[in-house]
């Protein structure tokens, strides 16, 4: 391979310039290198909207690593900064080494700046900002405006993965629109800074192969041609690969990267697939695969981790926006977390576990419920409103798109991996997965007398109508320290015979007394003065296994 590629997401908020930095990058490296060095000029097949490319020669601190590679490629991913066109941006930001953050420099941080910023912490984890529109300050007030708004993009960076991260200012395009015929500002210390920033990816062969296809046309007398980027795994000339979303399998024809042909492509590489003809209509844009790897599901076990910024309420129960590796549809969520770590083993979800169900995903380190804090790892079980075709361990995000974009907020809520995938129909919507999910509850009741040293009656911890025999065996703790355990009902009215194995105290027995019914209410009312003892009794309700509805904590 004598070039290598590597993806850099554009991504912002809408207006900041991204089409016009990204523009301005492939035009001005272009020219440049192909001045040096017309190997260089070498584009990538795919000119399509938000996507471009331009090659360098290879930076000196990459020169050993990749010896065989005299030049290197970005392609430039240039994600739509439009608040409804999220979705877009997080397929997009799935598949790139890098991201630049393209802020107004005007203007600051914005709302859609804030959910780039949140997106690239989730899939990505090198970062440069770049400020752009510097022209709209005037010269001489330049450099101290931008030096403040790079400390003020610092402080914000604080709290993130991308803290001192470079910050570059330019201007893609001085004058706006029109132009004012300058030439574009700071692009080449921006792409000094790049070059500098760039790293060999970590590209793997193995595994599936997954495509990610931006764009498909047909070719008379050749075939149908799928750009995109591979996602994972390879694939050579002759090998079958699975169009999902047509439901059909095709032979690969051949393989194009950087306009030239090659047997194989692996992960990272952008690259152009050509198969036996189908229209091109039916797969605009989507995935395809080694044939099986990406299976349709209908729900899932994901782990899950609240988004900081986003300010509304993440509760179980309620729907989200769920986007599966690069699909959004609406799903109901249902939380539940872990104490101890040990849930996930080689990737997989361990059902083997008594998961503590959740009322609301909590953020890390904060909250407490009756197990005294948030459990180490939260996972949500997830029903999709219609099935979803995505890989195995693919990026989840949930968030709440219908939020007014005027609001300001961060719409993006939680996020994670999906580790289970329910490919049977009956999960949609109707039956959750044998999940060992529980409750804590806790009942109390009162004692109303002691049967005999042995054994006390209780009352008002049961309803009449309670099958108290599934709670046989359950221990009790009494107010004044006796450890009971639950014999079963006692007469009619949800009253329960309680053995105490140690014997009650004779303070209890004094209290309550012991033998007749009678006796005891006399006892009882004598000692008016005295607080009644309680009966506590704290077990695991169980949610989704219906074999285990109940068991002692
Ligand atoms: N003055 C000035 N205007 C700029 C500069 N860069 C871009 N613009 C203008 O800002 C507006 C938006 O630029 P685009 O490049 O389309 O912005 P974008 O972020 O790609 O927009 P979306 O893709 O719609 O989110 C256009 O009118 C550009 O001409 C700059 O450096 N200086």
């Amino acid at each position: 391979m004598a070039t290598f590629n590597f993806n850099v997401g554009v991504l912002g908020h809408v207006d900041s310039g991204k089409t016009s930095l990204s523009k301005a990058l492939s035009t001005v490296e272009s020219t440049a290198s192909f001045d040096k060095n017309p190997q260089s000029r070498e584009r990538g097949i795919t000119l399509d909207l938000g996507f471009s490319s331009f090659s360098v020669d290879i930076p000196e601190h990459l020169r050993e690593a990749a010896p065989q590679c005299p030049s290197l490629q970005y392609t430039l991913v240039d994600c739509p900064g439009h608040a409804s066109l999220i979705r877009t941006i997080i397929g997009g930001a799935q598949i790139i080494d890098l991201m630049i953050l393209v802020v107004d420099v005007v203007k600051g941080m914005q709302t859609q700046t804030a959910e780039c910023l949140v997106i690239g912490e989730i899939t990505c984890d090198h970062m440069i900002v770049v400020l752009n529109k510097v022209d709209l300050i005037p010269p001489e007030k330049r450099e101290a405006q931008v030096e403040k708004m790079k400390k003020k993009m610092q402080k914000t960076l604080e709290s993130t993965k991308f803290r001192g991260c470079p910050i570059c200012a330019v201007a893609a395009k001085p004058g706006g629109p029109e132009g004012d015929g300058s030439e574009s500002l700071g692009l080449s210390e921006l792409i000094s800074v790049l070059k500098d920033n760039t790293y060999l990816p970590k590209r793997e062969s193995s595994g599936p192969f997954i495509f990610s296809v931006d764009h498909c046309f047909s070719i008379r007398g050749q075939g149908t041609v799928m750009t995109g980027t591979t996602l994972s795994g390879s694939v050579a000339i002759n090998d079958t690969i699975e169009i999902p979303s047509m439901k059909v399998t095709k032979k690969v024809k051949s393989i194009q990267m950087f306009k030239k042909p090659v047997d194989s492509i692996m992960q990272g590489d952008r690259a152009g697939i050509c198969v036996t003809q189908f229209d091109p209509k039916h797969l605009e844009r989507g995935l395809i695969c080694t044939p099986g790897a990406l299976p349709t599901v209908y729900g899932g076990i994901v782990s899950v981790d609240k988004i900081s910024y986003y300010k509304g309420p993440v509760n179980s129960k309620a729907k989200f926006h769920i986007t599966s590796g690069h699909e959004t549809v609406m799903g109901r969520v249902s939380f539940f977390g872990l104490y101890q770590d040990s849930s996930v083993e080689n990737g997989r979800f361990n059902f083997d576990c008594d998961y503590v169900y959740q009322d609301e995903l909590l953020g890390r380190g904060r909250g407490a419920d009756e197990e005294g804090g948030a459990p180490v790892k939260q996972f949500a079980v997830i029903e999709y409103e219609r099935p979803v075709t995505c890989p195995q361990h693919c990026l989840v995000i949930g968030s709440k798109l219908d939020t007014d974009i005027h609001a300001h907020m961060c719409r993006l809520a939680f996020h994670g991996r999906l580790l289970e995938g329910f490919p049977d129909p009956q999960y949609q919507g109707t039956v959750l997965p044998r999940v060992r999910v529980y409750k804590t509850k806790v009942r109390e009741g009162l004692v109303e007398r002691c049967n005999d040293e042995y054994t006390v009656i209780g009352k008002n911890l049961f309803k009449k109508e309670t099958n108290i025999q599934n709670f046989a065996g359950m221990k009790v703790t009494l107010s004044s320290g006796e450890q009971g355990v639950i014999e079963g009902g006692f007469g009619q009215s949800g009253k329960v015979k309680i053995r105490i194995p140690e014997g009650v105290t004779p303070e209890t027995y004094q209290k309550y007394g012991g033998g007749s019914k009678k006796k005891g209410a006399k006892a009882q009312e004598t000692s008016s003065e005295h607080q009644p003892i309680k009966i506590c009794l704290t077990f695991k309700r169980y949610m989704y296994d219906p074999d285990r509805k109940m068991k002692q904590t």
